[in-house]
């Protein structure tokens, strides 16, 4: 009984506190719920997630937020939900160009998304008339802000529908313990040249908050 109850606990890692509050807002004060702002980067969530699987049972791991959407996939104000979690920086330069730490022979650079998972969501999301794209979700460590660098990653991983900078961490805490991992991410710019002002944060922030209430039906 107590192990069927924690694997229905699931917890939700953000960057930043504006993020964790528009989670909670859609989760309507649900316990099975554990919302956790652990900081921006990779190694605030890997260690965040991983001190509080660390304190607590989980069923499930999501790294939820905001994103940078690629043109002509994920449109500002939409939700990504990734197949699959991509540190697409971590590697060298090379006179040839990048090389990812796994072509240089120093493992994955990629957890895949628990498959099921991602395709209730996607649908439940869908069904509640959300605009939802699946697909490649790249871990960067410096928001991409030129045309050059956008078309390069995209070159790259044909696949990616968004960039943001904590989701491989998260996968990589949660895919250690076993378990699964999702990462969500409500668009609030796109990726490209950066224009800080045209960021749609708070029409980023109600569309993760619309998809946090779908979270509570379908998890
Ligand atoms: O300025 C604000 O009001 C504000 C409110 C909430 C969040 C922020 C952030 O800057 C969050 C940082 C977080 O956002 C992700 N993110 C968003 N867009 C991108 C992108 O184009 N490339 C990479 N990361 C992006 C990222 O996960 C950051 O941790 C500001």
């Amino acid at each position: 009984m107590v192990e069927q109850q924690a694997a229905r606990r699931v917890l939700i890692i953000t960057a930043v506190a504006a993020e964790r509050d528009a989670v909670l807002r859609g989760l309507q004060g649900s316990d099975r719920f554990h919302v956790i702002a652990a900081g921006a980067g990779t190694a605030a969530a890997a260690a965040g997630t991983a001190a509080a699987l660390a304190a607590g049972s989980y069923g499930c791991v999501i790294s939820a937020g905001i994103g940078g959407g690629f043109p002509g996939v994920a449109p500002l104000g939409s939700l990504v939900v990734a197949s699959e979690m991509i540190a697409a920086d971590l590697g060298a330069e090379t006179p040839e160009g990048f090389r990812s730490a796994a072509e240089l022979g120093f493992g994955s650079v990629s957890v895949p998304a628990d498959r099921g998972t991602v395709q209730a969501v996607s649908a439940a999301l869908t069904a509640a008339g959300l605009t939802v794209s699946t697909g490649t979700v790249l871990t960067v460590s410096t928001a991409t802000g030129t045309a050059e660098t956008a078309a390069a990653l995209i070159a790259r991983h044909p696949g990616a529908v968004a960039e943001a900078m904590e989701g491989h961490g998260v996968a990589v805490a949660a895919e250690a313990l076993g378990l699964p991992v999702l990462e969500l991410r409500a668009i609030s710019n796109p990726v490209g040249p950066r224009d800080r002002a045209a960021w749609k944060i708070g029409d980023a922030m109600e569309a993760l908050t619309a998809a946090a209430a779908i979270l509570l039906e379908v998890l």
